[in-house]
């Protein structure tokens, strides 16, 4: 039986066939993937099978050696940055580590792509609109004015999440954004980031190691090994399926405590 997809209306990416290399070295080779309308997207696999370069090819910073990438219906592939603007605008992005820049306060951070695509905001506007992000984002009032030296992990990952939400976005990218967080803050800024996705309507893309993320986020959940995505469904959809790596992954010590913490009622499955 042929698998049933969906509509081009609810699907914010599409991408066909695609093939990505640095010199010699393929990292994906025949990737097929859509993410769905307002849906969270899992992005799991092994150090280095290319997940960040996974992103970089959806959002138009790497260029495919082959295949197709469609954001909102529209081609990322061979796009001048301005030329995508309208599309660019659209999304926010959360990259691994914060890559706040330094020199900026938060406020001045999250300002930057509001100052790129809107170069006639007022200042007034600026400040307010930042204020009102970095609430938003679970920041005290006070951390608009401070750099991001001065910020713990967790805040840094908020101050990042407020920039990435600076638009308004439709969709989001999220690369890692519990990474190096301990678990209470982890956990507390999954429960953020599923607060603004469903109250904003916000197509997510997210790449993580996470497995409590994974449970407590997900909608659905690709798995990238071999060069491509070998499975993408809801986590009981793959934990049915045969793959050494799936179920080494959810399966194992750690894919254990995480179900069991996120499903206490799930009796082990081993
Ligand atoms: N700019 C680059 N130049 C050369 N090789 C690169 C570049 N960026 C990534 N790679 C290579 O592409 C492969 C995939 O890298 P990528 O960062 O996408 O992996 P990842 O799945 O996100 O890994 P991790 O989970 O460790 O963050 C790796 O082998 C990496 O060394």
């Amino acid at each position: 039986m042929s698998p049933v997809l969906p509509d081009d209306a609810d699907v914010v990416i599409r991408v066909r066939g695609l093939k990505t290399a640095f010199g010699e070295q393929v990292v994906h080779e025949a990737l097929d993937l859509d993410v769905r309308r307002g849906e969270v997207l899992g992005v799991v696999g092994g150090s280095g099978t290319g997940k960040s370069v996974l992103m970089r090819a959806i959002i138009g910073l790497q260029t495919p050696v082959e295949g197709s990438v469609e954001v909102f219906g529209e081609s990322m592939v061979g796009r001048d940055v301005t030329d995508a603007l309208d599309i660019r605008k659209r999304w926010g992005i959360l990259f691994q580590g914060g890559a706040l820049f330094s020199t900026l306060t938060v406020a001045e951070n999250i300002q930057v792509p509001l100052r790129e695509y809107y170069p006639d905001i007022r200042p007034p506007l600026l400040d307010e609109i930042a204020a009102y992000k970095v609430v938003m984002a679970g920041l005290p009032a006070d951390a608009g004015p401070k750099y991001p030296a001065e910020l713990s992990g967790g805040m840094t990952k908020r101050a990042a999440l407020a920039r990435a939400l600076a638009l308004d976005p439709d969709l989001v990218f999220l690369d890692e954004p519990t990474a190096g967080l301990d678990p209470i803050s982890a956990a507390n800024f999954d429960t953020l980031t599923r607060e603004l996705q469903q109250t904003m309507g916000l197509t997510v893309f997210l790449i993580t190691h996470d497995l409590d993320t994974l449970y407590a986020l997900c909608d659905r959940v690709a798995v990238l090994a071999d060069r491509k995505v070998i499975a993408v469904g809801t986590i009981d959809e793959l934990l049915a399926l045969d793959h050494p790596w799936i179920q080494e992954y959810f399966n194992g010590p750690r894919g254990r405590t995480a179900m069991k913490s996120a499903r206490p009622a799930t009796t082990d499955r081993t």
